[in-house]
């Protein structure tokens, strides 16, 4: 993988394949050697100064993508023929959209997996819970939490979320499913799972529930960094109105959707000076929040790589995964299921967006929809005995 600064912003364009280096870790996973750098910038001590200019975040494109990286809200109207023919609009453009990624209710069956075994791979917010503005209430229904219960009673279910592994499984309380956190660079799966022996960064641990498991974290080294980069994002956001930094263990995310937007040039401005000090970590955008994660060659579509690898489906005629998601790290994983036809990505959105998914769900009750029906199919299919 090459490493290319734009105007600051770092870029990760071509990943270097992954070779097992002396050290026993796969080299295409360890951060990118800096010369005489250590792993932790050791700066959290430095007292920091606002940012004198906002210039960098203006010309790099983070502010626009800031500003673009969720649906605005629907706005009330008082000129309702006005809200009227913008909504006709925005239908008429959602629709032919559509036509590129077809509802995965109307478009998808189970034909599509011709004796393959299913395997659901299920973000979490925006795709299993609505996007709410505290993240701390981000809850799942009672009827959603059933679906996914039932679906994971047919098909082999993972959660993969990039809040931090607890987090997610605090949230989603289910025990029969896997789970990933940290956009993946955390993940537990049972004991007795295959463990490929590529995967030497694979340790032994037990769950809540005191099961034999097995951890596989492959930023581990990256801890004390995150850590450091939290409390400097927790200093420089103290007086910032609304915004909100939370430490998902392997990535850090700072919240700018309560926040007055004109002050996001300014957290935009902080966040990449303070990336200048660490040039193994990268920025990634997702809704009104801006992620900083290590710089290693893994994300949500190598998490489903190696769940299928470890769940014994390294053979791509066995099965068939489907991944729903809503968000742009969501990408990563709809990427991966494509190259080849490996399996399905359904985008969660009630906008048209560029997508690397095949169908398209409009939100999370279509999601709900989409698992219910699902289990009615599979149900159908049992009583046929096929
Ligand atoms: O990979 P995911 O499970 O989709 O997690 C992505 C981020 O989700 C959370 O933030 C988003 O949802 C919040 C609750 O609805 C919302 O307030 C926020 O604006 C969204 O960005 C979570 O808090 C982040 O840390 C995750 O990275």
């Amino acid at each position: 993988m090459d490493l290319k600064s734009t105007n600051g912003s770092l870029v990760v364009a071509d990943p270097a394949p992954i070779t097992k280096s002396r050290l026993g870790a796969y080299s295409g996973l360890m951060p990118y050697s800096q010369s005489g750098q250590s792993l932790v910038a050791n700066i959290a001590t430095v007292p920091r100064k606002k940012p004198a200019k906002l210039d960098d975040v203006r010309s790099n494109g983070w502010l626009d993508a800031m500003i673009s990286s969720s649906p605005p809200r629907k706005r009330v109207h008082k000129d309702f023929n006005a809200f009227d023919i913008v909504s006709d609009e925005a239908d008429v453009a959602y629709q032919s959209w559509m036509i590129r990624y077809p509802s995965a209710l109307k478009s998808f069956n189970l034909d599509h997996a011709k004796n393959r075994k299913l395997v659901m791979f299920l973000d979490y917010d925006g795709t299993l819970s609505p996007i709410v503005d505290d993240p701390d209430r981000a809850f799942m229904s009672n009827e959603m939490s059933a679906a996914v219960r039932s679906v994971a009673k047919h098909f082999p279910t993972a959660i993969i979320s990039g809040r931090s592994r607890d987090k997610v499984y605090d949230l989603v309380g289910l025990t029969e499913l896997y789970y990933a956190g940290s956009h993946g660079m955390d993940i537990m799966f049972p004991a007795r799972d295959t463990v490929s022996p590529n995967h030497l960064n694979c340790i032994k641990s037990t769950d809540l529930q005191g099961k034999d498991v097995n951890l596989f974290q492959p930023a581990s080294e990256f801890l004390p960094m995150i850590n450091e980069v939290y409390r400097t994002f927790v200093e420089i956001t103290k007086d910032i109105k609304g915004a909100k930094v939370e430490n998902h263990k392997f990535c850090v995310s700072l919240h700018y959707r309560n926040v007055d937007e004109n002050s996001w040039p300014l957290i935009a401005q902080y966040v990449h000076d303070i990336l200048k000090d660490y040039p193994r970590l990268r920025l990634t955008h997702g809704r009104k929040v801006l992620e900083v994660r290590p710089v290693i060659d893994w994300h949500k579509g190598r998490a489903v790589e190696f769940l299928l690898e470890s769940l014994g489906f390294s053979n791509s005629s066995d099965v068939l995964p489907i991944y729903i998601g809503d968000d742009r790290t969501d990408e990563d994983a709809f990427k991966v299921l494509r190259k080849g036809n490996r399996g399905y990505g359904i985008l969660v959105s009630t906008t048209p967006k560029e997508s690397n998914a095949f169908f398209s769900l409009r939100d999370t009750s279509e999601v709900q929809d989409f698992l219910e029906s699902l289990v009615r199919r599979m149900a159908q299919q049992d009583a046929k005995g096929l």
